[in-house]
């Protein structure tokens, strides 16, 4: 328990939890993953030791990650496991209750809304305000979103990705869809399914995506040594795959990103497309670092792309410091008041 008393914004994200304290930084990065007791419908761990649990519980135990797809997949869990990082954070017996901004992924719902809020309240908000990921993003890459002039936020996430173009503190055009990391370690898992015959794990992909992952010709390959299980002897096996074969494996995913930031510049008015041009686009999300695939986008839309320092903390940070700017985000933010102060 750290017993922070400042206030805190939270990146509820689909991968990751994580939270900025003002004045302090980031001080809790933890997976979106809750292992329960089926029997009992106890929570047996949270976070980072749930994680370690995936596909490695005996019957009674399931690890699950409530959040999926940018969406409120179990809406128990989520209040359960954002109970248990906030009290983690602020200690449970506070004598001043911090004010709470949470950005939620941009799929979720009014019902699913208004369920976060609950949570915040009951773990020990004063005051619950609710931020949209794509603002979040801009203002933790340092961008001052508050004049006239149009940026481009492309948010590469765990369940989402998220393209905007902001300006005056507020979202002109964007989109959402539902093609980010865990997509790309699907596209992976069925690549080695289909081209060599072998299962892999959700995460061995992951892995695979971070070490050789590719989404633009690389002038030097890379390659790693991958351990699965062959689909025709149903034994563990050893194979060497090259980031060439990566590219292969994400070009459909990462096709469909730079599809969607095309479509978002089709609708944005002439006068922002100027600034953007002008400007260049900004990733954030740790999708974002997928090798290439800044590159991608630039070649598909001839506008230079920038990745936001921190891109995995952009949004957390952004959050957090947009407890400074609630006056001119009044438009994008929901709040409410805690019911238990
Ligand atoms: N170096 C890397 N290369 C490629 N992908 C990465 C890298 N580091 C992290 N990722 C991926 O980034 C994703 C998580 O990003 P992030 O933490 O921004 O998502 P999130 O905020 O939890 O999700 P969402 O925004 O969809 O709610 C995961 O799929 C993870 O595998």
């Amino acid at each position: 328990m750290f017993g922070i008393g400042s206030d805190i914004g939270i990146d509820l994200g689909t991968a990751s939890v994580l939270v900025f304290a003002k004045g302090k930084g980031i001080v809790l990065q933890e997976p979106s993953v809750v292992a329960i007791d089926k029997n009992t419908n106890n929570i047996l761990a949270v976070g980072q030791d749930a994680r370690k649990m995936l596909g490695r519980t005996p019957g009674n135990i399931v690890a699950i990650r409530p959040l999926k797809d940018g969406v409120i997949s179990d809406y128990d869990m989520t209040e359960r496991m954002l109970k248990y990082f906030i009290q983690k954070t602020t200690g449970r017996r506070l004598l001043f209750k911090p004010k709470i901004i949470v950005c939620v992924p941009s799929g979720v719902t009014e019902v699913e809304k208004r369920a976060v809020i609950d949570a915040t309240n009951e773990a020990g908000a004063r005051m619950t305000y609710l931020i949209e990921e794509p603002i979040a993003a801009a203002i933790g890459a340092g961008l001052d979103i508050s004049k006239p002039n149009g940026h481009m936020v492309v948010d590469i996430g765990g369940g989402t990705s998220d393209v905007a173009v902001i300006s005056l503190g507020g979202i002109v055009v964007s989109t959402s869809i539902k093609v980010a990391g865990d997509k790309f370690d699907e596209s992976i898992i069925r690549y080695m399914r289909k081209k060599h015959n072998i299962m892999i794990g959700e995460r061995t992909a992951e892995e695979m995506k971070i070490n050789i992952g590719t989404a633009f010709f690389r002038e030097t390959e890379a390659f790693m040594d991958v351990r699965g299980r062959n689909l025709v002897s149903g034994l563990p096996v050893n194979i060497k795959i090259s980031s060439n074969e990566m590219m292969e494996a994400l070009d459909e995913t990462v096709t469909a990103i730079a599809d969607a930031v095309h479509s978002v510049l089709e609708r944005t008015p002439p006068e922002l497309a100027s600034d953007i041009s002008n400007q260049g686009i900004i990733m954030t999300g740790g999708g974002a670092l997928l090798w290439g695939l800044d590159k991608l986008i630039e070649k598909r839309t001839g506008i230079q792309v920038f990745i936001a320092e921190d891109a995995i903390s952009c949004v957390a940070k952004g959050t957090g410091k947009a407890l400074d700017s609630l006056h001119i985000l009044e438009q994008n933010v929901q709040y409410s008041k805690s019911r238990y102060r």
